[in-house]
């Protein structure tokens, strides 16, 4: 297993180009699976998941023909069928094939995907969605098994929270249901939007996405489409926090402004500086850390996937933080990994209570899932000498050469291939 060897302290400079979102690609890709003409994606970023994600879709009959940062996937030859779970256990997203699968065969097979580091992760409010919308659901030997044998039908399908997957299985599904669906309490982060504006450019009428309520008119007329996935506001708040963490500046080139609201305004809270350029935006600090007091939240509120991010900066911030997760039950694994680094942290309940300002130094330490591993990453960028960080195929997951990107800026970065 790759190891990455980092030796921290020096301030990051330059630029650093923001990769297509991950989690804009997977649904996108899955929504491939809808229509039988093809769909050429543009921006995908090379990591890990989105391979994955395209393997599934070739294991359902789809073929995929790549170039670089593209991929077409074309799916009309396609017949319905199973996945292994071995395949589908490699990544949660799998069960995204659900909503396109049944409403383009009207049955689907998709492994119930289990749990995972960061929490118990139930799809109960996919399958209700896809029950209002008609389907009988049932489990089968591990899989979900979803009928619809006289097709979907347009409804009004209310969310009990705003769940990002379940606003992306229900208007999928919605897209080839007959009659309009209204989707109400809907998740409104960029992905949901982008993953419409995939769905419009294929065929698709859906208005709304981006707010809590989306109307989808259904029995779309598929056709070719084209689609350039949005860069990924996850990794450019994590390049952010790099610039932040080091005392360092870097230009996020491609980074959008308004899709990073919150997170901007987290890091003024903590003394960083932030404004836009030509190409994306410029992130610096010269001055000491201030404390947060940070709750995550869904979209537009601060995002969970960078909530360890700025666990490692608020490691650096003289005096105490406060950090409440509310969206995972589990998403603390970070924080015995700082510990080692010799961070001050003590959990209370959904709450870090961290005590900024205790020197970091380099040490031994275990990846745990993606955002957690990054949250060492940026630890040790910081910390005095050698980090070592093991179990780096999590960061592959979701991070497109992230020891390219840090080591272009100036960070002592190294992958240790075994
Ligand atoms: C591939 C992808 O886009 N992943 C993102 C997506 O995950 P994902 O789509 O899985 O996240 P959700 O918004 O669905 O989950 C939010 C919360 O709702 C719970 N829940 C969700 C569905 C359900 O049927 N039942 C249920 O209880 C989850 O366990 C979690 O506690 O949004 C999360 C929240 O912004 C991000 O952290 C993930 O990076
Ligand atoms: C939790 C994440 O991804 P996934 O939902 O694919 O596990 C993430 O991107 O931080």
């Amino acid at each position: 297993m790759d190891r990455l060897r980092i030796t921290g302290g020096k301030p990051l400079q330059g630029a650093v180009t923001i990769a297509g979102a991950k989690n804009a690609a997977l649904p996108q890709i899955a929504a491939a699976l809808l229509s039988p003409h093809p769909l050429e994606l543009s921006n995908l970023p090379l990591v890990s998941d989105v391979e994955n994600m395209l393997q599934v879709a070739e294991l359902y009959g789809a073929s995929v023909t790549r170039n670089a940062h593209t991929a077409v996937i074309d799916a009309s030859a396609m017949v319905s069928c199973e996945v292994s779970y071995e395949t589908v256990r490699r990544m949660r997203a799998t069960v995204l094939f659900l909503g396109p699968l049944l409403a383009r065969f009207g049955e689907a097979r998709v492994s119930l995907p289990g749990g995972c580091a960061i929490g118990a992760r139930p799809v109960d409010m996919h399958l209700k969605a896809l029950e209002m919308l008609g389907a009988d659901i049932g489990i089968e030997g591990g899989l979900i098994v979803a009928r619809a044998s006289d097709g979907l039908k347009g409804t009004r399908v209310i969310l009990s929270s705003p769940s990002v997957g379940a606003t992306e299985t229900a208007m999928m599904a919605a897209t080839a249901a007959r009659g309009e669906t209204e989707i109400l309490n809907a998740a409104r982060e960029p992905e949901v939007a982008d993953l419409a504006a995939c769905l419009n450019a294929m065929g698709a009428k859906i208005e709304g996405a981006g707010t809590h309520r989306i109307i989808i008119e259904g029995g779309t007329a598929w056709k070719a489409a084209a689609h350039h996935v949005i860069p990924d506001r996850i990794e450019a708040g994590t390049y952010a926090v790099a610039a932040a963490i080091t005392g360092g500046a870097l230009e996020l080139v491609n980074a959008r402004m308004e899709n990073l609201a919150a997170v901007i305004q987290a890091l003024e809270v903590m003394g960083v500086n932030v404004w836009p350029s030509d190409r994306g935006l410029v992130v610096s600090r010269s001055g000491t850390l201030r404390t947060t007091d940070l709750t995550t939240e869904p979209y537009p509120g601060f995002p969970t996937d960078l909530q360890a991010q700025f666990m490692a900066l608020a490691c650096c911030a003289d005096g105490t933080s406060l950090i409440r997760e509310t969206i995972f039950e589990n998403r603390f694994m970070h924080v015995p990994e700082l510990a080692r680094l010799g961070a001050d942290i003590t959990l209370q309940g959904t709450t870090a209570v961290v005590r900024g300002g205790k020197p970091l130094k380099g040490a031994q330490v275990m990846a745990t899932d993606l955002r957690a591993s990054v949250c060492l990453v940026l630890a040790a960028l910081a910390a005095e000498g050698e980090t070592i960080i093991n179990r780096v195929y999590h960061i592959d997951r979701g991070y497109e050469q992230l020891n390219r990107k840090l080591a272009q800026c100036g960070a002592t970065i190294e992958r240790l291939q075994t």
